[in-house]
C-alpha cells in the first residue's frame, strides 16, 4: 500500500486543547500547555510517522502515513501587534492544507443552557456565540475537509454530546465529527483513521525520524515561558516573552553540561519585580522548573541563567514582535554564521 502524507492544521479557540492534542498524538511534548488561554504564539509542526496497521477482525487496518500536524495559536480577535502576528500564524496554517481539525471545548455549555439556572463551575463556561462565529468564519475559504473534534469528553456527560454535535453541525458542513479526550488519549486512533484516509498518496515531507521543525533552543525558550505562565498571575503571563541569547553545547562527554542564557522580557518595571519575586524567589522557581524539563529535552545537565528585561509595551511594537518569531531568529542566526565564515576566510587570506 503506498504511503499517504500531508499537512493537517489544528485550529480552534484559545484553551480548546490544540497543543495537548499535538503532544498526545506525537507522544512527546513539543508544545507547551497551560490552563491559560493564548498560550501558543507560533505555529509548530509535529511530524507523526504512522506504520501500517494490519487488518483484523473488526479493524479495516490503515496504511502507512506521515502526518504533519500544525498546532496554531487560539483564534481570537486581534488587538495588539502580537495578536495580529498570532492570527497571521493561523491564516498561514489554513492555507493549502490537506485536512483541518477544528477543535472545540466540549465542556462549554450551549447558549440555550446558559440561560437556564444551572450554576456554572469554573470549568464549564458558556459558549460565546460571537467568538465561535469568528472562529468559524476562518473556515469560510478552506477547501480541504474540516473535521470537528470535540475535545475534553472526559469532563462532559455523554448525553450532552449529541446536542453539542447538532449545534455545531448546523453551523458548518463538517466532513466528520470525532469526540476525543486529548488529555486521556481517548478517541485518538479514530481521529487518525479519519485523517489518514483523507490524505493523498505521496512522498514524505520530512525525514522519517524528525519530530518537529522547531529547534531545541526555541522549545527551551517556550518551556521557560510555560513556567512563567504557570507561576505568575494577572497580566504578567501575557506581557512576557523569552529569548535564548546564548546556548553552549556540552563539551565533556563524561559529565556533559549545556549552558543556556535567556532573557525574559516584560512590559513594565512592576512586572519585572513580580517575575523576580521576593529575594529572587519567583525567578528561582521558574528557573528550576524550566531547567528540569530542558534537561530531559537535551539529555544533559543544564546550567540555566535567566535575566529579566523591561521593554515598554513590546506587544504593540511590530519590530520587536517580528524579532521574537523563531523562524526569523533562525534565519538571522544562519546569515550571521555565514557572515562569520566569510570574515574568517577574509582573515585567512
Ligand atoms: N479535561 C480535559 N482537559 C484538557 C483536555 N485537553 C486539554 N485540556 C486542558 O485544557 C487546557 C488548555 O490546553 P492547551 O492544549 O494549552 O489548549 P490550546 O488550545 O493549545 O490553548 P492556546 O494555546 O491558548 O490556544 C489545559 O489546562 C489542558 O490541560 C482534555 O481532553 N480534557
Amino acid at each position: 500500500m503506498p504511503l499517504r502524507s500531508g499537512f493537517v492544521s489544528i485550529v480552534g479557540r484559545p484553551n480548546a486543547g490544540k497543543s495537548t492534542l499535538l503532544n498526545a498524538l506525537l507522544g512527546e511534548k513539543i508544545a507547551i500547555v497551560t490552563h491559560k488561554p493564548q498560550t501558543t504564539r507560533n505555529r509548530i509542526l509535529g511530524v507523526l510517522e504512522l506504520p501500517i496497521r494490519k487488518k483484523a477482525a473488526k479493524d479495516p487496518g490503515r496504511g502507512a502515513a506521515q502526518v504533519v500536524l500544525v498546532d496554531t495559536p487560539g483564534v481570537h480577535k486581534p488587538s495588539s501587534h502580537l495578536d495580529k502576528r498570532m492570527m497571521q500564524e493561523v491564516y498561514d496554517a489554513l492555507e493549502s492544507r490537506d485536512v483541518v481539525l477544528f477543535i472545540v471545548d466540549a465542556t462549554h455549555r450551549l447558549p440555550a443552557e446558559s440561560k437556564s439556572d444551572k450554576p456554572f463551575t469554573r470549568d464549564r463556561k458558556a459558549m460565546s456565540a460571537e467568538e465561535d462565529t469568528f472562529a468559524l468564519s476562518l473556515l469560510k475559504n478552506v477547501d480541504s475537509p474540516v473535521l470537528l473534534v470535540l475535545n475534553k469528553i472526559d469532563s462532559v456527560p455523554r448525553a450532552e454530546l449529541l446536542p453539542l454535535i447538532a449545534h455545531w453541525s448546523e453551523k458548518y458542513n463538517f466532513a466528520e465529527v470525532i469526540p476525543i479526550s486529548a488529555k486521556k488519549k481517548d478517541g485518538l486512533e479514530v481521529l487518525l483513521d479519519a485523517v489518514v484516509k483523507r490524505l493523498p498518496e505521496g512522498q514524505r515531507y520530512f525525514p522519517k525520524d524528525q519530530l518537529t521543525d522547531q529547534p531545541e533552543r526555541f522549545l527551551a525558550a517556550e518551556l521557560i515561558r510555560e513556567k512563567i505562565l504557570m507561576f505568575t498571575g494577572e497580566e504578567v503571563p501575557y506581557a512576557s516573552a523569552v529569548v535564548v541569547e546564548a546556548w553552549e553545547e556540552a563539551k565533556s562527554k563524561t559529565n556533559p553540561l549545556t549552558k543556556i542564557s535567556a532573557a525574559i522580557y516584560v512590559e513594565r518595571t512592576g512586572q519585572k519585580a513580580i517575575v523576580i519575586g521576593r529575594a529572587g524567589a519567583m525567578l528561582k522557581q521558574i528557573g528550576t522548573a524550566a531547567r528540569k524539563e530542558i534537561e530531559s529535552l537535551v539529555g544533559t545537565r543544564v546550567f540555566l541563567e535567566l535575566f529579566v528585561k523591561v521593554k515598554d509595551d513590546w506587544r504593540s511594537s511590530r519590530g520587536f514582535v517580528e524579532e521574537l518569531d523563531w523562524r526569523r531568529q533562525l534565519e538571522e542566526m544562519a546569515s550571521k554564521q555565514a557572515d562569520d565564515k566569510v570574515r574568517t576566510k577574509d582573515h585567512e587570506e
